[in-house]
């Protein structure tokens, strides 16, 4: 099966998929940024989604953890497990678009480990990565004044998702969406965008960073107190896509899941006030939106968001979680 499927789509490092392990040469004077993300059919996508869209999904999930860090990719390792009605044109096809994305992003396979399991299918990939020059950039850098930012825009999965369940309750908003805003949000969901076009950008002038995974609100929430900070986050300056804004427009409870609904794999950033402009200076050359959300400041309490009246808004659930 190894031999079949993975060894033709493997790096050089792997050597044929042939060895017990993979011999990768650590770049110079890098530090080596090591991830890992796992994905399981029920949880983090639907058990009937195009092998390749899981195969793409799992790589860039951990991508995305790689471009937050400033890290050039170097190489993944794949782990799955096969539930039994696997087949081999499914493995083919999971192949051959985790081919795809592995060239494109430049991140390699060097191995891994592929079993039998009675439950759900379940993929764990683990990343490597080179650390920018100056050093990783880390979650818990932030100081008190630093400018935030996120890239892209945020909310789009997490509506995905629901347009995705189609559940009774959201028929009304999801009617009101039109074609085109609909299916760009199902493929926001489907198949996440690693902001790899920043690590230069951050890896100069991002003193910390992370990538948005669970939530915008509880995301920043952890980045901030984990420097003993919070911040005060306007709605209005939100970086929120066109099809967002027309969910949003149609329900304005929506905009609980856009805060908190996870799966933007975006990068949530802070950056010294005087590195603020060339940290958007650099994202602009990257081709990345990079939007200015906030001010990092003092406080024990989570950061707050506000709406266009200035009230504070209430969240049930910050951001994602499995627990
Ligand atoms: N089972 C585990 N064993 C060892 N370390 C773990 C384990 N689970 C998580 N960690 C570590 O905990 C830290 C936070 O992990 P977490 O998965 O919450 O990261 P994240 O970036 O917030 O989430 P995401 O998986 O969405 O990227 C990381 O350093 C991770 O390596
Ligand atoms: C079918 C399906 N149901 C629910 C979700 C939502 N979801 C699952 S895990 C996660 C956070 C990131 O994962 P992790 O924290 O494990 O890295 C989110 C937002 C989904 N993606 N697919
Ligand atoms: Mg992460």
């Amino acid at each position: 099966m190894i031999a079949a499927f993975f060894a033709p789509i493997a790096g050089e490092a792997g050597l044929g998929l042939r060895d017990d392990a993979a011999l990768l040469n650590a770049p110079q004077g890098r530090g080596l940024i090591l991830t890992k993300d796992l994905l399981v059919a029920g949880v983090h996508f639907f058990e009937n989604d195009l092998p390749g869209a899981i195969a793409r999904k799992a790589l860039r999930v951990n991508l995305s953890d790689l471009a937050a860090k400033g890290a050039a990719p170097l190489g993944f390792l794949l782990g799955l497990a096969l539930p039994p009605d696997w087949t081999p044109d499914w493995l083919k096809a999971f192949a051959a678009d985790l081919a795809a994305d592995a060239q494109d992003f430049g991140c390699p396979l060097l191995g891994g480990d592929t079993v039998k399991t009675p439950g759900p299918l379940t993929l764990s990939i683990t990343a490597f990565g080179a650390a920018p020059a100056q050093g990783m950039v880390r979650r818990d850098a932030a100081l008190t004044g630093d400018a935030l930012y996120v890239s892209g825009t945020v909310g789009d999965a997490a509506l995905g998702l629901r347009l995705r369940l189609n559940r009774e309750e959201d028929r009304g908003w999801i009617g009101a969406l039109g074609a085109e805003n609909a299916a760009f949000l199902a493929d926001r969901y489907l198949l996440p965008r690693p902001r790899l076009a920043l690590i230069d950008a951050l890896g100069d002038h991002a003193r910390a960073a992370m990538d948005v995974s669970d939530g915008l609100a509880g995301d920043l929430t952890k980045m901030l107190a984990l420097a003993g900070l919070t911040a005060d986050v306007a709605l209005a300056d939100l970086p929120l896509s066109q099809a967002a804004r027309a969910a949003l427009e149609a329900q304005p409870a929506l905009i609980e899941t856009i805060c908190c609904g996870g799966d933007d794999y975006e990068i949530l950033c802070a950056a010294a006030p005087e590195k603020a402009l060339a940290l958007e200076a650099g994202a602009k050359a990257a081709g990345i939106k990079l939007t200015r959300i906030g001010q990092a400041r003092r406080g024990a309490v989570t950061p707050i968001f506000r709406n266009a009246k200035g009230e504070v808004l209430r969240f049930e659930r910050a951001s994602f979680s499995h627990f």
